[in-house]
């Protein structure tokens, strides 16, 4: 309110052009006030935690990201500031007994980040893991890859996250046993997003990055800004 108040009083008492009309004070207030809620998902040690304490650095004047992570049982949140509006992260654990939580945060989601560990889930071929049908799905050559099929498919199945952005992260790049971006993108969430079980349509992409060193972490965030405001009309900012 103030804001608009001082926005109308500098119009009001103004005597030349290029001061603020109305309508750019109200929208002016409606970008600086707008608030969006970015969800992290993904598997026990995918990076999540990790990746909030980097955009929390990049974010603060003296920030050093804090790398030495536990296990999360519950939640961390985080608001960051950016020019014309807030990103409230919410990085939640995702350890098998703890994913039941997750969908108490989807109503109130703009946007999901879903974290794949890209050394943990073998070439990433959903249909090699298929042709090798159960018994051929040991650990060492597919990693987590089914695991992380099933609770991506989870989340896009509900009907709560329905239309709600997505952007997966093929993270540890920094890493020489990952695997690629593209194969993560053709071999595995392509296949899921546009499947049966890939939910409704929502706008989607896949991003490389490395949670510890920070590449590609502002693409992300970048990313989610644009596409949050874009789907704003479907779930509107909670304005503050
Ligand atoms: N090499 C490498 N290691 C990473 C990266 N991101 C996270 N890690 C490591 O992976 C481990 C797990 O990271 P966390 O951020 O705690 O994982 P999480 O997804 O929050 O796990 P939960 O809280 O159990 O759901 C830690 O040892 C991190 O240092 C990355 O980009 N590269
Ligand atoms: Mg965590």
């Amino acid at each position: 309110m103030y804001h608009l108040m001082k926005g109308l009083y500098l119009y009001a008492t103004s005597k030349e052009g290029n001061v603020p009309t109305y309508a750019d004070c109200k929208a002016s207030r409606a970008d600086t006030y707008s608030e969006y809620s970015i969800l992290l998902l993904g598997l026990d040690n995918a990076g999540k935690t990790t990746l909030l304490e980097q955009i929390k650095a990049a974010h603060s004047p003296h920030g050093h990201p804090n790398l030495k992570t536990v296990p999360t049982v519950g939640q961390n949140v985080t608001t960051i500031t950016l020019p014309d509006l807030y990103l409230k992260l919410w990085d939640v654990g995702g350890q098998h007994t703890l994913r039941g939580l997750w969908q108490s945060y989807y109503t109130s989601c703009h946007a999901i980040v879903f974290v794949i560990d890209s050394t943990d889930v073998g070439d990433a071929d959903l249909e090699r893991l298929a042709a090798a049908g159960k018994e051929g799905a040991d650990e060492e050559r597919f990693g987590r890859l089914d695991e992380c099929r099933l609770v991506l498919e989870d989340v896009l199945q509900n009907q709560e996250t329905e239309g709600v952005p997505l952007l997966v992260l093929a993270n540890k790049q920094d890493r020489e046993d990952c695997v690629e971006v593209v194969r993560i993108k053709e071999g595995l969430v392509r296949k899921v997003v546009e499947s049966e079980k890939g939910g409704s349509v929502r706008d989607s992409r896949v991003l490389p990055c490395s949670a510890l060193t920070g590449t590609g972490v502002q693409e992300a965030v970048e990313w989610l800004c644009s596409r949050v405001k874009w789907n704003k009309e479907s779930r509107p900012p909670v304005m503050r």
